[in-house]
């Protein structure tokens, strides 16, 4: 018999959204959730039976009201937070319509790319902000 338990994993729907001045859309995480009080690039949870196109679509729709036209995988990460193990699935939003704000009261706001590094993400956002430098480098 094992005692290893295995850790139930949640998979994410993350996007990353742009305006033409290149900044970021980024919202700060309320005193009730998971990582709380840090920053985040909005998205959340994959339902049953949905794709993560769809959840980010939804999840978008919900949190920041603007609807999702397409959008392209960026990165996957997978992160231990010890009390849980979410998979990241973070595509960059290539075109939406309205405009991004926070609809459910949560602080948000447009970010150029070499002020990310000013605010507090979750541990395992750190990828997600370097492969955006590095590709606006090349
Ligand atoms: N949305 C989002 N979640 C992230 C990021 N980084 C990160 O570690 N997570 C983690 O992903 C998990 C799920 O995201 P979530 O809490 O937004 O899920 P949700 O919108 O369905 O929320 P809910 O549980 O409040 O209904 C959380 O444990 C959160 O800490 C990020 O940049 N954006
Ligand atoms: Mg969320």
């Amino acid at each position: 018999m094992t005692t290893e338990t295995v850790k139930k994993s949640v998979l994410v729907a993350v996007g990353v959204v742009e305006n033409p001045r290149g900044e970021l859309f980024i919202c700060r995480r309320g005193a009730s959730q998971h990582q709380a009080y840090k920053w985040e690039f909005p998205g959340g949870k994959v339902e049953a039976g949905e794709t993560v196109p769809q959840a980010l679509a939804r999840e978008l729709a919900e949190e920041i009201g603007i609807e999702v036209l397409a959008c392209q995988p960026f990165m996957r990460i997978e992160h231990d937070y010890g009390d849980k193990l979410v998979i990241l699935d973070i595509r960059k939003v290539t075109a939406f319509n309205g405009t991004p704000h926070g609809l459910e009261g949560q602080p948000s706001r447009w970010v150029p790319l070499a002020e990310l590094h000013d605010y507090e993400f979750p541990a395992a956002n750190g990828p997600i902000v370097n492969k955006l430098r590095a590709d606006a480098e090349s």
